[in-house]
């Protein structure tokens, strides 16, 4: 999940991501609730058409790779957001950190997409061990559904090739440990967000 903080003086904008299930929509959302300003764009909503996306020699479809994703439209509608940030912020509403507006967006392969690496003033990143993942997934149901062997022959090495790639990122990212309660998990981040918040308007 990454966040961001908005407008020409105040922007705050906080990148989320994690393993899949590891809980960022959850928390995404739990935080929007608590932040009065707060819009969040889900990467998820980005999956290109299944006629698009490449399949494996094992008939996998390879869903869990930046290139099944329309990155650019995601990225149009950060700018988008960024031009017109939050919906009922005037100048006025700036003097209270209570109304500037926050976005976050929340995907589960945003830190090594390279536009993206700039904007941020805050970058998570949920973990769960792949026991849990495995447990979570086999409860979910996408569309397509995932095929016998997905997890073990597609979702998880690709996870493992991304956290590899993540080892040369040189901006902090805050690691979440995904398997805590979604209040325990929303109060840390709650918390980080309002002193950003605040050290921001103070400036
Ligand atoms: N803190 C938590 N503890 C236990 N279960 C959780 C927690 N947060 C979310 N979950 C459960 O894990 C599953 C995945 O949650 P969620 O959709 O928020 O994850 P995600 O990372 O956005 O998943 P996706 O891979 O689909 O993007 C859901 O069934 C949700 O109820
Ligand atoms: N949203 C989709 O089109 C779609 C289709 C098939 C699989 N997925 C999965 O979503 C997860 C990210 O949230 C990835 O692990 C995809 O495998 C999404």
């Amino acid at each position: 999940m990454r966040i961001f903080i908005s407008t020409s003086k105040y922007c705050f904008k906080y990148p989320l991501e994690n393993v899949t299930n590891g809980g960022k929509t959850t928390l995404a959302k739990n935080l929007q609730k608590h932040l009065p300003n707060c819009s969040i764009i889900s990467q998820d909503d980005f999956f290109k058409p299944e006629s698009e996306i490449d399949i494996d020699e094992n008939g996998f479809l390879q869903y869990d790779v930046l290139e099944a994703l329309n990155m650019e439209k995601m990225m149009s509608a950060i700018s988008c957001w960024m031009e017109n940030p939050g919906h009922s912020a005037g100048p006025a509403a700036l003097e209270s950190a209570q109304r500037v507006p926050i976005l976050i967006i929340e995907g589960f392969l945003l830190f090594n997409y390279k536009p993206l690496d700039t904007i941020w003033n805050r970058s998570y990143f949920l973990t769960v061990p792949y026991e849990e993942c495995k447990r979570r997934r086999s409860t979910r149901v996408y569309e397509p559904p995932d095929p016998p062997g997905y997890f073990d022959g597609h979702v998880w090495p690709m996870y493992l090739k991304h956290r590899q790639e993540m080892s040369t990122i040189t901006w902090e990212i805050v690691y979440l440990d995904g398997t805590r309660s979604e209040e325990d998990l929303l109060s840390q981040v709650y918390e980080d967000v309002k002193q950003e918040l605040e050290k921001q308007i103070a400036l």
